[in-house]
């Protein structure tokens, strides 16, 4: 069974109300996918409107709704699909769905639902108590055809990418880790001191071992696969479970990838910057002595388990490192995530980043937003031996990439919540650093830019010297 709408349709279910058409097309915007709401199609496709075919009689609109769903889910691209609230009635729907989509159901109150239907002249909202009753038989239906659920389009967005955001989710990994076949553990040695037992008991006898790999970015070092993958022992159905940050994640997600030829893995970030970045996505790599991340692989998570209460035991700094992606994602989308509480605040990173990945899951285009500022950064990173901390890193990048977009608001912001502070590097390894990153092509490099917050540029090309006059602010002597 499909875990998520990764190059499949991604069908809206639910009752009357709940907000499949109105959130649909949202969701399909953010999606970059051609967006089909089926009772359009259905009175596109017959020229009459879905009260006039429902006066004719209701098996004739469910035959109709039938075959226009057929059709719809037969198209090849990966669409957003708002189904009619009664489509899942359908036998044959619903298997086309399992075989076709991916199907979120769209929870609503019977309050709420009503109160937004009650005077639309829908067929099957004139009463009330119908109404209600209505609801109430058809829920086993709905559950029944459910692989994700939603009440918002944060959650529509993160149900379809596979991501899970609960405080307390950690308790419920023996629900969360799909299937029923066993797992093994990977985990960073510090996390696994504070929370592997929290998870080992969580998975019961799913359980089979535990890995422990060292902090930080240690464990991106091919003599950890190789030892890892000595390891293991799960059979091809097994799953590994990541606990730990962004390492952590990138490491046993890319032996989840290569451990014969691709086992599943679940994701579960410890981590500010893991929670909001590196664990969703699919993008898994080790390092080489080479550089950071050349080795490695696109292996989309079966699930990312994001429990923020985790959270309550991360050191500062690592909390620090986290808030520059923050602030990233929420220049990103134009809204100031940076000022939500904590739980709020990582749900709609997440659901920032998901979207973006999703759109675009094999970084071709859209998805190289997310490297604002991370041009600098990681010519900061290199030239400094590794040893400056991301979160300092990406606040400069942050800082040379808004200078670039003329975005004094967005530079206010980053002052403020980040306070950048300059390096010393030498400025010709930075420089050399910069050139060889993968974004620079040709001569002049190409970058995000964001003129306006929420409406991020990527590949604009900016000339050579603009770029090292911004790099050359990052630095101090
Ligand atoms: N999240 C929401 N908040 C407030 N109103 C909403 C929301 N979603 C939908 N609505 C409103 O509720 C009504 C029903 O929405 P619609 O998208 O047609 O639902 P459905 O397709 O599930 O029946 C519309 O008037 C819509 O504008
Ligand atoms: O629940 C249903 O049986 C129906 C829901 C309607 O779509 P919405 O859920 O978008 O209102 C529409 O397909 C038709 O009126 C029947
Ligand atoms: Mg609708």
């Amino acid at each position: 069974m499909a875990a998520n709408a990764l190059g499949r349709h991604l069908a809206l279910a639910g009752f009357m109300g709940a907000g499949k058409t109105t959130l649909g097309e949202r969701v399909a915007q953010r999606l970059r996918r051609p967006f089909i709401d089926l009772d359009r199609e259905i009175e596109r496709r017959t020229g009459s409107t879905v009260a006039d075919l429902f006066a004719r009689g209701e098996s004739a609109f469910r035959a109709v709704e039938e075959e226009v769903a057929a059709d719809v889910l037969a198209a090849a691209e990966p669409a957003v699909v708002a189904l009619g609230g009664g489509a899942v009635l359908s036998e044959a729907t619903r298997r086309r769905l399992r075989e076709r989509a991916f199907t979120v159901l769209l929870e609503i109150e019977p309050d709420v639902a009503w109160q937004r239907v009650r005077d639309a002249g829908r067929p099957l909202a004139q009463r009330e108590e119908a109404f209600r009753a209505l609801l109430d038989e058809r829920q086993p239906v709905y559950d029944a055809a459910a692989q994700g659920r939603a009440r918002d389009l944060d959650g529509i967005v993160l149900a379809a990418a596979g991501v899970h955001v609960q405080i307390g989710a950690l308790d419920l990994l023996a629900e969360l880790v799909p299937g029923a076949a066993p797992v093994e553990i990977v985990a960073d040695a510090n996390v696994a001191g504070i929370h592997g037992v929290t998870a080992q008991l969580a998975l019961g006898d799913r359980d089979v071992a535990t890995h422990e790999v060292p902090p930080g970015e240690a464990a991106k070092a091919i003599a950890v696969l190789e030892r890892l993958w000595r390891a293991l022992r799960i059979g091809r159905d097994g799953t590994i479970l990541a606990l730990g940050g962004g390492c952590t994640t990138d490491l046993a997600g890319f032996a989840a990838a290569t451990y014969m030829r691709g086992v599943a893995w679940v994701a579960v970030p410890t981590t500010l910057v893991g929670q909001v970045d590196a664990a969703i996505g699919g993008k898994t790599a080790v390092d080489l002595p080479g550089g950071k991340n050349l080795v490695g692989a696109f292996h989309w998570p079966t699930r990312v388990v994001i429990d923020a209460g985790v959270l309550e035991t991360l050191p500062a700094a690592e909390r620090a490192n986290g808030m520059a992606e923050v602030v990233k994602t929420g220049l990103l989308a134009g809204e100031p995530f940076w000022e939500l509480p904590e739980h709020e605040l990582v749900r709609r990173c997440a659901a920032y980043k998901a979207a973006v990945c999703l759109a675009d899951p094999h970084d071709r285009g859209p998805r190289t937003v997310l490297n604002l500022g991370h041009t600098f950064a990681h010519a900061l990173e290199a030239a400094a031996g590794y040893e400056l901390p991301h979160g300092r890193a990406v606040a400069l990048g942050l800082v040379a990439a808004l200078r670039l977009s003329g975005n004094d608001e967005a530079l206010a912001v980053v002052s403020r919540e980040l306070a950048p502070e300059p390096v010393r590097v030498d400025r010709d390894a930075a420089w050399a650093a910069l050139a060889r990153d993968k974004k620079a092509r040709g001569r002049s490099p190409r970058l995000v830019l964001l003129e306006r917050s929420g409406e991020p540029r990527f590949g604009v090309e900016v000339p050579v010297a603009e770029v090292r006059a911004a790099l050359d602010d990052l630095i101090v002597d």
